[in-house]
């Protein structure tokens, strides 16, 4: 009988590849049968250099860990990021660059002369890798795709195509709200930032990866069933495809998260250190995930508007330039003495999980990234939603409005998201139970981590599925 493998493309940034190297290892520990080899690309956005993550420790320690993983470099392939460019065009037109080798990479694991010979049971893709599609059909090979982020906005991409037509003028130009099957109204605002201007072509490639979705032989999404069982029901009726289309089987396999990267570093362990002398659920943790910063203005904002609402804070602060400037120059004067012993501020790349798990985290300021969001569900940890960009502000208006698992914080987008002092105070306040709405998000929040950890839990939700996935994988 062929070996049975499964082969992985996962777009080249953090947030998209940890999450795809957890989904393969969850497949692997359902069916110890199946081989998978995950195809890396590298990106280099050179503004971006203080943004390094540990990709490549996290690459090698999975590699070694977990000898049914493969790793395959693909070709560098010679298109640098430009400052001004649309990144859902990069990111698209970066794909198209790899069409070949992907296609190469392919061929060559089918015609390897290894004994029994391979079979690739399921080529499962970025869901913003839609243009390898053909690929999977040209070599007979079944097409899944992985969505990253939740329900919400893969139902949103779904639906484009026809929104697109229904809505004939620009979102932020409609009066009332946009309405997607299995979401609440959407407030324009709420829309992904590279939806706001259809006349834009990263507009255009997101109608275009919305469009092809539908061409995949199913839909693997991180999230439970219990998180977005609305969303999750439409998409499976077909709701989010025009005309009755049959939608691909849709499959909530997560939360899938990174929980055994536990950091070594003196650093870590320093931080840990300050953590446990810290009251039980006293600290608010700050951080924005892989590439999200502030300018110098919004930083001096954001400290004063710390200090000022009395609770501790861990603060990750990533500048725009690099990692060597000096944050006495970006803060405030005197804010490292005032709030010495109740502020920490970290400079590197934060041990989130490590600090999220941490019993006396009490409350979680995030850019509403879908992987950090899993995250501080996991851990029952109440958010304040600062988005920032991509699709954040869908992510954070889900969490406020309908999963109540996060606390609104009130960003002015016509000064390009501004947060001024006063609202942050006001919203680290309110997260950290000053008001009756922060507690309740803090109920609903221990109520959503025992959740989420059923779901994955022999029996549960996400489980079942993931062993049918995997069964299927095997047929
Ligand atoms: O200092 C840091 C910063 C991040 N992380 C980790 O890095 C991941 C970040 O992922 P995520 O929260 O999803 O943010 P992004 O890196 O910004 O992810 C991109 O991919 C996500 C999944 O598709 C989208 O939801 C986001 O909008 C998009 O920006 C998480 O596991 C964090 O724990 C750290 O450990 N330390």
């Amino acid at each position: 009988m062929a070996e049975t493998g499964l082969v992985f493309l996962p777009q080249a940034v953090v947030g998209h590849l940890i999450s795809t190297v957890e989904l393969a290892k969850s497949l692997l520990e359902k069916q110890p049968c199946l081989s998978i080899t995950v195809l890396l690309m590298h990106l280099h956005i050179p503004s971006n250099e203080s943004a390094t993550t540990p990709v490549t420790s996290y690459v090698q320690s999975i590699a070694a860990s977990n000898p049914r993983i493969r790793f395959i470099d693909l070709p560098l392939v010679d298109f640098p990021f430009e400052n001004n460019q649309n990144p859902s065009t990069f990111l698209s037109l970066f794909m198209e660059k790899h069409k070949s080798h992907v296609k190469e990479a392919l061929k060559r694991i089918l015609s390897s002369s290894s004994s029994p010979p391979k079979r690739i049971s399921a080529f499962v893709i970025d869901f913003f890798a839609t243009t390898m599609i053909d690929i999977g059909k040209e070599l007979g090979i079944p097409t899944y795709a992985y969505c990253t982020s939740g329900a919400i906005f893969l139902a949103l991409l779904l639906y484009l195509p026809t929104l697109h037509v229904k809505v004939p003028c620009e979102f932020k130009d409609l009066q009332g709200e946009v309405e997607v099957p299995g979401i609440l109204p959407l407030p324009p605002l709420a829309m992904p930032d590279p939806m706001m201007n259809k006349k834009s072509d990263g507009y255009d490639w997101f109608v275009y990866q919305g469009g092809r979705l539908r061409e995949t032989d199913g839909l693997i999404v991180n999230t439970f069933a219990e998180l977005e069982p609305t969303t999750l029901k439409s998409i499976a009726n077909g709701e989010c495809l025009p005309d009755h289309h049959p939608t691909p089987p849709v499959y909530p396999v997560g939360p899938l998260l990174a929980l055994d990267k536990k950091s070594q570093d003196p650093e870590t362990s320093q931080l840990m250190e300050w953590l446990d002398q810290q009251p039980h659920s006293s600290v608010v943790f700050l951080c924005f995930g892989s590439m999200g910063f502030f300018s110098v203005p919004q930083l001096k904002e954001m400290a004063l508007g710390l200090e000022r609402s009395g609770h501790r804070f861990l603060w990750s602060l990533r500048c725009p330039s690099s990692t060597d400037t000096d944050i006495k120059e970006v803060l405030p004067d005197g804010f490292l003495d005032r709030t010495k012993g109740r502020g920490l501020v970290l400079q590197s790349w934060a041990p989130q999980v490590d600090i999220l798990e941490h019993a006396a985290v009490g409350g979680f300021v995030s850019h509403c990234g879908w992987n950090s969001s899993l995250e501080s569900i996991w851990f029952g940890v109440p958010m304040l939603a600062w988005p920032l960009y991509s699709e954040q502000k869908l992510n954070a208006f889900q969490l406020v409005r309908d999963y109540g698992l996060a606390v609104e914080l009130s960003l002015d987008y016509e000064k390009d998201g501004w947060v001024s002092a006063e609202e942050l105070e006001k919203g680290v306040r309110c997260l950290m139970g000053e008001s009756e709405e922060g507690q309740k998000v803090r109920k609903r929040a221990e109520e959503m981590a025992e959740a989420s950890k059923k779901a994955v839990a022999p029996g549960g939700s996400s489980f079942s599925t993931l062993e049918l996935l995997a069964e299927k994988f095997m047929l």
